[in-house]
């Protein structure tokens, strides 16, 4: 069997489609997730999980208030804690990443935050002295831990966080405070209710001199009782957009007092008597959002598959109008506007996870070389994964908002989920530094990189930076996927020099530096964009060329077709410089028929990723296909359901009917 998602008993028409995939859906599984051992590993966890009912959601999610989601979500985690070893190898992120996901699904819980940024910033910021008093008991659960940076009044802007940590040398100790209202933190996950403890970061100041943000290791509640400390004001900031089951919280100082060695002393130091030594790198100290950053285009990428499994599922169910054959209503999947509604969005999120992988793996590098004393892949990675998080999250918010719709009215049902994960993953364009301005991060990177080709020190560019050097050629556009590049190339160097001198004519004008930046920042961003896209395509193709599997690599190929095709077209204004628009015309073309080359594939593809019905919690997208059986079912849970008159009707109404009726 190919598809391994097939069943006795599933809906036809889903069967049909399985039938029809060319590939093994296992071996597709392993190069996604980068093995056939870790994707083994996710099927048996997966199939642990089953076997503990206590880790069954006790109802839909979506029909959960607020307070259940909280409570359902702290009553699997402590069931889970009795089942860690057994489930998975603790100290294997992934698979650690996959149980989360699994039993807990998106909406957030109390541990969000603790694995994602309270243990590595542990990991890279504590040293070993304050690792073997904390790290231990972090990993063990003893305590839980939350990020807590970003203030009420400030958030990308660092520098100008006004939480203070004073040091005093008499005492050995540091105050930390909250000098007004907007230095409150405002919005660190899991701090509202769930934490006991932080990483605060906060301005050092050493007799009146401020060194910036620094991280520091702050005990927020008393670890029988839960209550906060004196000195600590905390709570929850309220109901979002979306991300419910967390608890996103504030927090306030009043002259807390630290000890010294709370501070996060790997990097930089505070001596007793307040000498303070500065850390090898200015930016070490915000590695924690740049590990978060370097996750995030396998993240979204995943949070766009679950989508896109629930929305090519539904289209090979759903049967609506009329192709050739006028006796049975054909699957709306093979219409073309649907395949070019899904098709492009597959080919993105199978792209965005292999460049996941890539900076996963950088960051690691990058960790092993700080903690050796080599910052020097710091400012390459951090432009990287500025540009890669912004590009990503945006196509990602665009993608599952055409997958939500190209399941009709249904999409806009909670029964589908879409929304949910949509609102889950559009915070990514805002947590971890706002698009924009991560965008124009990378572009600092850029413009620089351009100084040095025009001061004739080419030799010194980053990585996947040679190209901006190179001179525009002749692009055959049949000569494969690389002439795509080509295309992309041209497009990305001359947006970029197009800004770079943008930036220096104005500076020439006599504009300061800031203004000059701030007014060439759209085509700035612009530049940025495009640089990222080249890196997400080279990336594609790389991985794609790496494949020996010989089914495998044929559909990853008609994939990359795919993916090719619909970017250049994509960037047709910014293509067109280099390419006619006849040649836009022909790719045009070749989109077509590389979408109905991919059309048997459609249902293979997002079954690879085996997302079980557990964590997709879509009753539109479960794998049996079920879904007017599973829709009706899932109406009739609904607590409006649980009563024939509802109070409101009694007391509000009928009363009014019946004055009307007078
Ligand atoms: C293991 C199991 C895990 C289970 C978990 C289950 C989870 C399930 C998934 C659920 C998904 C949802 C998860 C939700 C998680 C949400 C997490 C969100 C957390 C946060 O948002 S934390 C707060 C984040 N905040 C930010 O990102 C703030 C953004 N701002 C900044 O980063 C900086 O202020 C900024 C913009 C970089 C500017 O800094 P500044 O100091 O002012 O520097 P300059 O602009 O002046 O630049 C100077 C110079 O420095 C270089 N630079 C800047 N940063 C870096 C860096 N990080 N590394 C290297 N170099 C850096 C910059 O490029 C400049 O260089 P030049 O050479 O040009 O001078
Ligand atoms: C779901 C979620 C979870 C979060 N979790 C955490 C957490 O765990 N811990 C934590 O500390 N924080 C957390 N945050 C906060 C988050 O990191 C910040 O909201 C984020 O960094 C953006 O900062 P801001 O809110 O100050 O936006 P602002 O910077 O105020 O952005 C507002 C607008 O101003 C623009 N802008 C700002 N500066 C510039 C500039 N220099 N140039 C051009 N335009 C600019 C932006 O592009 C944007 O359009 C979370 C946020 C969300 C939504």
């Amino acid at each position: 069997m190919l598809n391994k998602s097939i069943m006795d008993g599933d809906n036809p028409d889903l069967t049909e489609e399985r039938m029809k995939g060319a590939f093994d859906t296992d071996k597709m599984a392993a190069v996604i997730y980068g093995s056939e051992k870790f994707a083994i590993r996710r099927r048996e966890i997966t199939e642990s999980i089953s076997r503990i009912p206590q880790l069954a959601d006790s109802k839909p999610f979506s029909f959960m208030t607020r307070e259940e989601k909280i409570s359902e979500s702290c009553r699997k985690l402590s069931v889970l804690s009795e089942h860690w070893n057994q489930l998975i190898d603790t100290n294997n992120e992934e698979e650690a990443l996959h149980l989360y996901r699994e039993v807990l699904g998106l909406e957030g819980h109390a541990f969000s935050l603790h694995e994602t940024m309270f243990i590595p910033s542990l990991v890279a910021q504590a040293n070993d002295e304050q690792q073997e008093k904390w790290l231990g008991r972090a990993k063990r659960r003893e305590i839980i831990g939350c990020y807590a940076q970003t203030e009420m009044g400030h958030g990308t802007n660092l520098r100008a966080l006004e939480t203070t940590a004073t040091y005093y040398p008499s005492t050995q100790e540091f105050i930390l405070h909250t000098p007004t209202e907007t230095a409150l933190k405002w919005w660190p996950g899991a701090l509202g209710k769930s934490s006991n403890y932080a990483v605060v970061v906060a301005d050092l100041v050493i007799r009146d001199t401020h060194y910036g943000a620094h991280p520091f290791m702050v005990q927020l509640r008393d670890e029988k009782t839960h209550n906060p400390l004196p000195g600590i004001t905390v709570g929850d900031i309220g109901p979002k957009m979306a991300f419910n089951g967390a608890d996103n919280g504030f927090l306030g100082f009043n002259q807390y007092k630290l000890p010294r060695d709370h501070m996060l002393m790997r990097h930089s130091r505070v001596e007793e008597n307040g000498t303070y030594t500065k850390p090898p790198h200015a930016k070490i100290g915000y590695s924690s959002m740049v590990k978060v950053r370097s996750r995030m285009a396998m993240d979204q990428g995943l949070f766009m598959v679950s989508a896109l499994v629930i929305a090519v599922r539904y289209s090979a169910v759903r049967r609506q109008g009329f192709l050739d054959d006028k006796s049975r209503e054909v699957k709306v999947l093979d219409y073309q506007t649907q395949q070019h509604r899904l098709f492009p969005s597959i080919a993105r999120a199978y792209a965005f996870i292999f460049c996941g992988f890539e900076t996963i793996q950088l960051y690691d590098q990058l960790l092993i070389d700080v903690k050796n004393g080599d910052t020097s892949g710091m400012s390459d990675l951090h432009a990287l994964t500025s540009g890669l998080k912004s590009v990503v999250t945006h196509q990602t918010g665009e993608g599952i908002e055409q997958a939500r719709m190209a399941c009709g009215g249904h999409g806009y049902s909670m029964a589908s989920y879409i929304s949910e994960i949509y609102g889950v993953a559009i915070g990514g364009c805002t947590y971890e530094g706002e698009n924009m301005v991560m965008l124009l991060q990378l572009a600092r990177y850029l413009v620089k990189s351009v100084e040095l080709v025009k001061t004739g020190k080419s030799k010194e560019l980053g990585p996947m930076m040679n190209y901006l050097a190179e001179p525009d050629t002749q692009i055959d556009l049949t000569s494969g996927p690389e002439a795509y590049v080509k295309v992309f190339q041209h497009a990305a160097r001359r947006q970029v020099w197009k800004a770079t001198d943008k930036f220096h004519q104005l500076m020439e004008s006599g504009q300061s530096r800031d203004i000059a930046w701030n007014n060439s920042a759209v085509e700035l961003t612009r530049a940025s964009r495009l640089h990222t896209r080249l890196y997400i395509m080279e990336t594609f193709i790389r991985r794609v060329s790496s494949i020996s599997d010989v089914s495998i690599k044929k559909v990853l190929i008609d994939l990359v077709n795919v993916h090719v095709n619909y970017e250049v077209l994509d960037i047709g204004t910014y293509a067109l410089e280099h390419v006619s628009s006849t040649q836009l015309d022909s790719i045009r073309s070749q989109l077509y028929s590389s979408l109905d080359t991919l059309r048997p594939n459609a249902v293979s593809l997002i079954d690879s990723f085996q997302i079980s019905d557990m964590q997709l919690r879509s009753v539109l997208g479960r794998r049996d296909g079920h879904v007017y059986t599973n829709l009706f079912e899932w109406a009739k849970a609904s607590p409006l359901n649980q009563t024939h008159v509802l109070p409101s009707v009694n007391q509000y109404l009928k009363p009014m009917m019946d004055k009307a009726k007078l």
